[in-house]
């Protein structure tokens, strides 16, 4: 934290934004390998929510690099220091009312934690996409897992650089043949639904 700061406390809060929604801010935090399903649960899962009026928005870790953490590459270091700058603009959004839904490999777990730790009770959702490594390299959407075994990307996730799985995640969505992605994100959706998120 800076040195010579002092909080502001301001009249609207996140109470009063979130009523005037009418909806539970929160992080649904979609986290698992790359080529997982992740970017496309989230995207289905954010047009359910907006086609229900809901006020959402998607955090994406390929966008986000494109911009925010654009000076960020892909050792231990600079994962850490992603996952920080996500978490807290992540925290703005939750302040702001909103419902966001984030999509990054995140392979850390003190990183996940951190975010979680900066939210209230409940308003931290982890969703393991648990697609085994042989499924995202055989779908291997961007050729990227090519690239690594060709040994032209270092420090790839799940080859070269550690995945921690999570340990209880909120949502689990194992790999099935038979689940389609649109059948996932029905999944998280009625779990919001559910649960009085929406
Ligand atoms: N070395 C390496 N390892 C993993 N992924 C790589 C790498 N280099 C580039 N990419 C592309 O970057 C996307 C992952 O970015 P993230 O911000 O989600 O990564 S992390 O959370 O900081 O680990 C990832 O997107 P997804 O495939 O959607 O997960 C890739 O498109
Ligand atoms: N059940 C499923 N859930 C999610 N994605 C699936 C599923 N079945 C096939 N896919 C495909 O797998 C790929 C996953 O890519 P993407 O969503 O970009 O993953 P990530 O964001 O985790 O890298 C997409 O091409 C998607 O169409």
């Amino acid at each position: 934290m800076s040195e010579n700061i002092v909080w502001h406390q301001h009249i609207v809060d996140k109470a009063n934004r979130a009523g005037a929604l009418n909806q539970k801010p929160s992080v649904i935090w979609l986290t698992g390998l790359s080529g997982s399903g992740k970017s496309t649960v989230a995207n289905l899962l954010e047009k359910k929510l907006f086609d229900k009026q809901k006020k959402t928005y998607l955090l994406d870790g390929d966008n986000v690099r494109h911009g925010l953490c654009g000076d960020l590459g892909f050792d231990d270091k600079a994962r850490v220091e992603n996952i920080r700058r996500v978490s807290e603009v992540a925290k703005l959004f939750v302040d702001s009312g909103t419902i966001v839904i984030t999509a990054f490999i995140s392979p850390f777990k003190a990183d996940r934690e951190f975010c979680r730790s900066l939210l209230c009770d409940g308003e931290f959702i982890e969703v393991f996409v648990d697609t085994p490594i042989e499924v995202c390299e055989q779908r291997d959407p961007k050729g990227l897992y090519k690239k690594a075994r060709q040994g032209d990307i270092k420090h790839f996730t799940g080859i070269d650089s550690v995945y921690e799985t999570p340990d209880q995640p909120e949502i689990h969505l194992a790999y099935s043949d038979s689940e389609s992605a649109e059948q996932s994100a029905e999944r998280l959706y009625k779990m919001l639904e559910l649960k009085g998120y929406v």
